[in-house]
């Protein structure tokens, strides 16, 4: 099995830029679009409970304007969910949210919310939205989300990118086999598995060869080193070497 795999590009932080000062530029429809051109197979984007990058008018205006897949990342409550259904993603991840946090810092609890998510997913898939849950590599929230009947899980990959970036290559390696041991159970239980957070040119290929994984979704390093190489090549970059790992 090796499938092709997809790029996810994350538009978050060109807001995060955007909000710095104010106004309209730059534009996260823009990137979306320029994305789009660049060979992106879908956007992400994650609007916030605090809208600290990505505001409601942008989630609504960047589906009007791409017309590959977007992935509307968010947090499960009430507000999110109607929001999300008014704008018809193709898909919603769930992911976890503290207010103070820096950036998304672990995976969603799926195992000891069960009955709540099953409850809370059901109104997407009736809409025919596809239903991502942001998780840990951990044996038990895969396969309560299996349980709950999510589509997809995707695995964050922050630890293991963290290790890779501080050159802790023992923490690097047991968090890559983990990644790769949750994505082959993930598979096995009928998820279709994504990855994400934090990935950059020198981490990316490991996880990329992992056959069971089908989609990366990769924002902040992305957008910053468009600021050095435009993003149109930042992306074919990592196009690239997805495209190489995979082989
Ligand atoms: C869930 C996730 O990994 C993305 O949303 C990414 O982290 C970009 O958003 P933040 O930088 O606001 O966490
Ligand atoms: N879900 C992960 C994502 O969309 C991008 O994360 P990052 O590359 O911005 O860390």
């Amino acid at each position: 099995m090796s499938s092709k795999l997809r790029l996810g590009v994350n538009i978050d932080h060109v807001a995060t830029v955007r909000n710095a000062r104010g106004g309209d530029n730059p534009d996260p429809v823009r990137a979306a679009l320029l994305a789009q051109e660049a060979g992106a197979d879908g956007i992400t984007a994650h609007l916030r409970e605090d809208r600290r990058h990505i505001r409601d008018a942008d989630m609504a205006a960047i589906k009007e304007a791409i017309s590959i897949p977007l992935n509307f990342e968010m947090a499960a409550t009430d507000e999110m969910q109607a929001i999300a259904l008014a704008t018809k993603p193709n898909a919603v991840c769930l992911v976890p949210e503290r207010r103070e946090e820096r950036t998304t810092e672990g995976g969603l609890e799926v195992a000891g919310d069960d009955n709540r998510l099953s409850a809370y997913i059901a109104p997407f898939k009736d809409a025919g939205i596809r239903v991502s849950l942001f998780i840990g590599a951990d044996e038990r929230q895969v396969r309560a989300a299996a349980h709950v009947g999510a589509d997809i899980i995707e695995l964050h990959a922050g630890s293991y990118c963290d290790a890779h970036a501080e050159g802790r290559l023992g923490d690097r390696d047991a968090e890559f086999e983990k990644l790769r041991d949750m994505a082959t159970l993930a598979h096995s239980l009928g998820l279709e598995v994504h990855a994400g957070h934090g990935f950059t040119y020198d981490s990316v290929k490991p996880v990329a060869a992992v056959p069971e994984v089908v989609e990366l979704n990769i924002g902040h390093f992305i957008i910053g080193e468009a600021i050095f190489t435009g993003l149109v090549p930042a992306i074919q970059e990592m196009r690239r070497l997805m495209d190489e790992a995979r082989g």
